[in-house]
């Protein structure tokens, strides 16, 4: 977009000077220490509705150096959970290397292999772009991924195209599928804070949303996400975290005890 001087995680520690609210006081990701969190009885279990998309509805899903990225329908809605109602804009991913894991929340400290990010916007705004500048304009849902014996069918809808999108700016249509399989079937658990975009411009006008719960993917297809994607420089896209961000004045807030 306009004004955009490339950035890249090489230099996340320099992304204040082109972006100034990526030095802002309310950034993500963030360390969850559950000592510190605020059990909320008032936070209602998340509810997702018309996320099971037919195999004849087809998403676009692209490398776009940064990311794997799948377009979502708008239809798509988070009906329950948050005061307002948002809408599907995108899901993608964060993901480490073969050396070491890559989620870009962690909890007590611990880093989680991989991370999900299901964006969506607040429909009193009539796009994204115009709602990603306020401050109840986005909510993402988060969740960690981990390795685990059984592959999961809902993430290789995916992963089975990623040797297709291999180079930075290549797309290809997917089949659609049951999005909400991508995200843990009990969403009563879940950590929830006002945080930010977590790469440029890091506009602090996201309400996250991360499960208690995780979800497990093969080895074999942890290893399909980090192996097969090459960022702009033809080198492979990987480590894609941005590094927990100080929380300042901002509380965690648990749904859970
Ligand atoms: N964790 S996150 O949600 O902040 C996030 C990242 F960390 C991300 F790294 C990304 S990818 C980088 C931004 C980008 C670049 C190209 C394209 C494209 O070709 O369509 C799209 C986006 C990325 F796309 C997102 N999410 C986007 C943030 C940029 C635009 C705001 C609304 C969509 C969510
Ligand atoms: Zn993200």
């Amino acid at each position: 977009g306009p004004g955009h001087s490339h950035w890249s995680y090489e230099d996340r520690e320099h992304w204040g000077v082109g972006y100034p609210d990526c030095a802002g006081t309310m950034q993500s990701p963030i360390n969850i220490d559950t000592a510190k969190t605020i059990f909320s009885p008032q936070l209602r279990p998340i509810q997702l509705s018309g996320y099971s998309l037919p195999a004849s509805e087809k998403l676009k899903l692209r490398n776009n150096g940064h990311t794997v990225l799948l377009e979502l329908p708008e239809t798509l809605a988070i009906t329950g959970g948050y005061a307002q109602q948002y809408r599907a804009v995108q899901l993608h991913l964060h993901w480490g290397s073969p050396s070491g894991p890559g989620s870009e929340h962690t909890v007590n400290g611990h880093r989680f292999a991989a991370e999900i990010h299901v964006v969506h916007y607040n429909t009193k705004y009539d796009s994204v772009t115009e709602a990603m500048v306020y401050p109840d304009g986005l909510a993402v849902l988060g969740a960690f991924l981990e390795v685990g014996p059984r592959e999961n069918p809902y993430y290789q809808e995916i992963l089975q195209h990623l040797h297709k999108i291999q180079t930075e700016g290549k797309e290809v249509l997917v089949p659609g599928f049951n999005i909400a399989g991508l995200l843990p079937a009990n969403m009563k658990f879940y950590f929830h804070y006002n945080g930010s975009l977590t790469t440029p411009p890091c506009y602090q006008t996201v309400k996250w949303t991360v499960f208690n719960q995780t979800m497990q993917l093969s080895h074999s297809q942890m290893s399909t996400l980090v192996m097969n994607l090459r960022n702009d420089d033809g080198k492979p896209l990987q480590n894609n975290y941005r590094l927990v961000q100080d929380l300042h004045r901002r509380q965690v807030l648990a749904s859970f005890q």
